[in-house]
């Protein structure tokens, strides 16, 4: 059946795709208002292949995304992205690059809220990538989900080709080059780090072995659910068929803050700061480097004189700025986290500017600094744009950095024995120290 056979059943008739292209000559009314469009996705759509048109030829066929039980099992495309397409028949869309599909866990969430919008516009990889948004919820917040889907839809984002909803990780992960997850439970009132830990790092023990079933074998994993050093640990260790080097745990927030509060102190734009560093766990114990950073190109050190200030006061300000901010807010910080988890993206897919670098938390083994192996550390990072990452080698260290990094590092390898029944590394011990402690949580 063709396209144009519609015209001669108008009311309902059953489409199949046939072709990759639409020719209609004789069609009485334009593709564009017809919206049928083909799919270039890899994967056929199952509402794309075979769908019920029920309208006239004056109407928009709109096959609707109704929410049964099973649908909510499956990861199921959402309202008008059930709508197929053909990137090639346009003129402008025609030499975009291929679809690319990002999964975001505790897409209802705050974080998420923010970042789908920033991905979904371009932002992060560019005018010519359409991309296919994945949204992770669960029973909890699938309304939620909902609610967010349809937001996008009523963006109109010419590069959101499709989002699908689900609240399987087997299902919503399926071929996606780009996890980002979110989602984690926030530590209550009472609540032990410990057990923060455990409820957390099932989520992230499931989702790693989810990952490493569907996912596509080079995906790139952005853990921002707390702990997230842990969490992205336990997640790589679920995944072995994904190489442990691309999973990261997200410090780019922290990075962000540092510089903006040197570049208050030094009474410049904060655009004049670079070379940030953030060594070590996002946690009140993380590291923020003056050493090596630099001010218009100067050692930091040069800059500002007062080294008091940089060892007490913006050392800590850096380790509590999320719990000030709390504090101010009454809730933690989410448009910022979306900005810095969009940096960490984009500082993967384009090429780090000479001289500079990027902190991101990695796995440590075979690094340079001999920091302990096989945690999930906050290292400086240089990208050629390909989504992989060297660490840097040129970095000085003192007397009191190696000593801050010691004891950043003895609380990683902690909370590493403290997940230990989640790693396969058998029966976890866990001997956190008193002020392990999120930034948000000071
Ligand atoms: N690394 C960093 O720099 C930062 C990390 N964070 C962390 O990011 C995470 C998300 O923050 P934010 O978006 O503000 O949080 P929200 O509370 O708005 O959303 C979190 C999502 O987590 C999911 N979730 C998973 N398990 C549970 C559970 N047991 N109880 C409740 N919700 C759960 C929920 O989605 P669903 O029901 O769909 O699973 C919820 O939508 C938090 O862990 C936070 O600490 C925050 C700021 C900075
Ligand atoms: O502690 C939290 O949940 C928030 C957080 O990570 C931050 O603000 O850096």
């Amino acid at each position: 059946m063709s396209v144009a056979d519609l015209t001669t059943s108008p009311v309902t008739s059953t489409y199949t795709k046939t072709s990759s292209r639409l020719h209609s000559p004789q069609l009485s009314l334009s593709p564009t208002r017809l919206s049928v469009h083909f799919s270039r996705s890899p994967r056929p759509n199952p509402r794309a292949q075979n769908f019920k048109i029920t309208c006239s030829v004056n109407q928009v066929p709109s096959p609707v995304a109704v929410q049964t039980e099973e649908a909510k099992n499956k990861s199921e495309c959402f309202g008008v992205f059930c709508q197929t397409y053909d990137l090639k028949a346009e003129e402008e869309t025609k030499t975009w690059k291929k679809l690319i599909n990002v999964a975001v866990s505790g897409a209802a969430g705050m974080i998420s809220n923010h970042l789908l919008f920033k991905l979904a516009s371009g932002e992060v990889f560019g005018p010519d990538q359409p991309i296919a948004l994945k949204l992770l919820g669960s029973e909890r917040s699938f309304q939620a989900l909902e609610g967010v889907a349809m937001e996008l839809e009523d963006s109109l984002y010419p590069l959101l080709r499709e989002v699908s909803i689900g609240i399987n990780p087997y299902e919503v992960f399926e071929d996606v080059e780009w996890a980002l997850l979110i989602g984690a439970k926030p530590r209550g009132p009472g609540m032990e780090r410990a057990g923060l830990l455990d409820i957390n790092g099932q989520i992230f023990a499931e989702q790693g072995k989810a990952l490493n079933a569907v996912a596509s074998r080079n995906v790139k994993v952005i853990v921002v659910g707390n702990p997230c050093n842990t969490n992205a640990l336990i997640c790589l260790k679920n995944a072995p068929n994904i190489p442990a080097k691309n999973f990261h745990a997200l410090t780019r927030l922290d990075e962000n803050r540092a510089k903006c509060q040197l570049a208050l102190k030094a009474g410049v734009f904060y655009d004049k700061v670079s070379n940030m560093t953030i060594w070590g766990n996002h946690s009140t114990t993380q590291v923020p480097d003056f050493l090596n950073a630099r001010i218009n190109g100067l050692p930091v050190k040069e800059v500002i004189k007062d080294h008091k200030w940089l060892e007490e006061e913006f050392t800590e300000k850096v380790q509590k700025r999320g719990g000030v901010l709390i504090q101010k807010w009454g809730r933690s910080s989410a448009a910022s986290t979306a900005v810095s988890i969009a940096d960490a993206m984009k500082s993967l897919v384009t090429p780090t500017p000479e001289g500079d670098w990027f902190s991101s938390g990695v796995y440590t083994n075979g690094n340079p600094y001999g920091i302990a192996q096989d945690i999930v550390f906050s290292m400086p990072c240089r990208s050629k744009g390909d989504g992989d990452y060297e660490l840097v080698k040129d970095v000085t260290f003192d007397e009191y950095l190696l000593k801050r990094i010691a004891k950043s590092e003895a609380e990683l390898l902690a909370e590493k024995r403290c997940v230990a029944h989640l790693t396969g590394e058998g029966v976890a011990f866990c001997d956190l120290p008193e002020d392990t402690m999120l930034p948000g949580e000071m």
